[in-house]
């Protein structure tokens, strides 16, 4: 039997989208074989009500840094900013609050979100209960926030009974169910053909124009970060590089490093010794030298020596 809720329960419900900040942000694993340096230096700033995508390759970072700002663990060093809350200083009640009503989590794989044995907006109601005991304002119904995934009338289903691109939308609802002003989605469309993408891609954006949310989503889905708008890459545990409305942009780390593009940094191996000259708004970096395992005395070679031929 299932037990429809009656009344939504109520919260303090976050005003629009929350800003993120993360300064030289640190997260090491300790294992039984040494430590893992996860995030070396995450710099990073999205403004309340932007979307953007987390993108880079396997182990680079990502869900570290989603599980940060999602309050489910605190970073070694560094600082991050969710809307008013530094989450380093958070309390675990504190970070318990943030979960409940300030952010909301989009685990990976829709099904992982939902339960399988109640009604979708049975599990909406429930994702609500804990920003309601947050005391506040009364949050939408169930079926309001169902409605804006573009689940309207769907209410009483169950997660079976609907297709991966609805799945994933359920998913969102429930992620939405405490009108959180950051929502965090990890990998939301690997799953799905190009129709379920396109819906989820038109939920998230009506999502983000009918509340001001901000949406931070991981993806290896190049073209997902296209139609954010904003894609960050992250490599190596920090900020490589952004594309922004199809431009593609380098970032200086907070240690003053750049990363260059995997296409370029094909070509001129670590250790490369580049000569730095610039003018107000250019600047040029000319090979000079790339490590070399023969040929010159010092271990490098000269952009523009001849190749060491035997014979
Ligand atoms: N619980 C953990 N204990 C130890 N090391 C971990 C743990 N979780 C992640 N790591 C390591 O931290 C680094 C970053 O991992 P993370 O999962 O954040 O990367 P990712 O970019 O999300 O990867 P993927 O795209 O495969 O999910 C990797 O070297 C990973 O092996």
């Amino acid at each position: 039997m299932t037990i429809e809720p009656q009344e939504p329960p109520t919260a303090v419900r976050p005003a629009g989208g929350v800003a993120v900040t993360c300064h030289r942000l640190i997260h090491i694993y300790p294992t039984g074989t040494g430590d893992v340096v996860a995030l070396s230096g995450v710099d990073l700033r999205i403004a309340p009500g932007e979307m953007l995508a987390l993108v880079g390759p396997s182990g680079s970072g990502k869900s570290t840094l989603v599980a940060i700002l999602g309050g489910l663990m605190q970073p070694s060093a560094g600082r991050v900013h969710v809307g008013d809350h530094e989450l380093s200083r958070l309390s675990a009640k504190g970070l318990a609050a943030l979960r409940g009503a300030t952010v909301g989590t989009v685990l990976q794989g829709a099904e992982r979100n939902l339960l399988p044995y109640v009604s979708l907006a049975r599990n909406v109601w429930l994702a609500q209960r804990p920003a309601a005991r947050i005391a506040g304002r009364r949050l939408d119904p169930p079926e309001a926030i169902l409605d804006l995934v573009g689940l309207g009338g769907a209410s009483a289903r169950r997660v079976g009974d609907l297709t991966p691109g609805q799945r994933q939308r359920a998913a969102l609802a429930q992620g939405l169910a405490a009108g959180p002003g950051l929502l965090l989605v990890d990998e939301p469309t690997s799953q799905l053909d190009a129709s379920g993408r396109d819906e989820v891609l038109a939920a998230l954006a009506t999502v983000n124009a009918e509340r001001g949310t901000t949406v931070v989503v991981v993806t290896h889905d190049g073209e997902v970060g296209a139609r954010l708008g904003r894609a960050v890459t992250i490599r190596d545990g920090r900020v490589g590089a952004e594309g922004r409305d199809g431009r593609d942009f380098a970032v200086v780390a907070g240690d003053g490093t750049i990363q260059l593009p995997p296409e370029t940094l094909a070509g001129f191996p670590a250790g490369t010794l580049f000569e730095v000259d610039h003018t107000d708004q250019l600047v040029t970096l000319r090979a000079v030298a790339t490590p070399s395992s023969g040929g010159a005395d010092d271990g490098v070679a000269r952009v523009g020596d001849e190749p060491d031929h035997a014979g």
